[in-house]
């Protein structure tokens, strides 16, 4: 094993394994760890759980060590691909979990908003970033967003991927990319009904479907053949629980 500082990480929740619902990855078996602690409070945010801080008495100090026993009790010791999630994980210092899987063969995958660039990014197998659109109510940095771009350099596969709500989001999603032309994109339909922080929560899947079908058509009406458009496939099978 390798050796672990004795940095700890402000942990949301541990779960899987489950399918990653989003993106480039979708489809793939995987664990995800889920940070606590958000620089941003996107007004549509379906993780409110790891975010706001009326939940931090939930967030649990967690070592290296201990995140690891976690997710490889949870994988029955078969490596796997770890999604860390938040919240924004880049405020936590995950480094050497990333050393200490790699060690073993996981590989890891990070989904953030693209507002903390860190060094350690260059060590992920996929970089997710995910830069708020109008109707998230957040302000995108483009410098700190170049600037995770460039922390990250040749090490993992970075890619795009932006939620869509309206006219608006779809202008900003082709905007930003066509500054990255390097970076695959992908668009993933907003989910109007995120649950409550604290409950359940049904999803509109009849809405889903519609801003699907508005993106699909948006995409090829554009001519903007380099996006993938997909759905959040975990929200389509489970709605909108925790956990999975
Ligand atoms: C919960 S966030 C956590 C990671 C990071 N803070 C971020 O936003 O990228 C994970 C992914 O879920 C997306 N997401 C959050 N709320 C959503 C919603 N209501 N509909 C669709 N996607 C959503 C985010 O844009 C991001 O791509
Ligand atoms: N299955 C599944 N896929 C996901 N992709 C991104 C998620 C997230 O909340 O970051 C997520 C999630 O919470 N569950
Ligand atoms: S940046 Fe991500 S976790 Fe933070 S509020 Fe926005 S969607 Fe939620
Ligand atoms: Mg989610």
């Amino acid at each position: 094993m390798t050796e672990t500082s004795s940095l700890t990480v402000l942990v949301s929740e541990i779960f899987g394994p489950t399918i990653q619902g989003e993106g480039v990855l979708i489809g793939l078996p995987t664990v995800f760890v889920r940070t606590g602690g958000c620089d941003y409070r996107c007004s549509w945010c379906d993780s409110l759980h790891a975010v706001e801080s009326r939940f931090r008495h939930d967030w649990k100090p967690m070592s290296t060590g201990d995140i690891w026993s976690e997710v490889t009790r949870l994988s029955g010791g078969e490596p796997l691909t770890v999604s860390l999630s938040g919240g924004n994980p880049a405020i936590q210092p995950l480094g050497d979990l990333i050393d200490l899987g790699h060690s073993e063969g996981y590989r890891f995958a990070l989904e953030t908003q693209g507002s903390l660039a860190r060094p350690w990014f260059a060590r992920l197998d996929t970089l997710v970033l995910s830069p708020k659109p109008p109707s998230s109510g957040m302000a995108c940095d483009r410098t700190i967003l170049t600037d995770c771009v460039e922390a990250a350099g040749d090490g993992p596969q970075t890619v795009l991927k932006f939620v869509v709500f309206d006219v608006e989001d779809f202008a900003f999603a082709r905007e930003v990319s066509a500054h990255f032309p390097a970076l695959p994109v992908y668009l993933q339909p907003g989910n109007h009904t995120p649950p409550p922080a604290d409950g359940e929560g049904n999803v509109d899947l009849d809405g889903l479907t519609e801003r699907m079908r508005w993106l699909v058509d948006a995409v090829a009406g554009e001519r903007w053949f380099a996006a993938h458009v997909l759905p959040q496939l975990h929200v389509m099978l489970w709605g909108n629980r925790r956990g999975v």
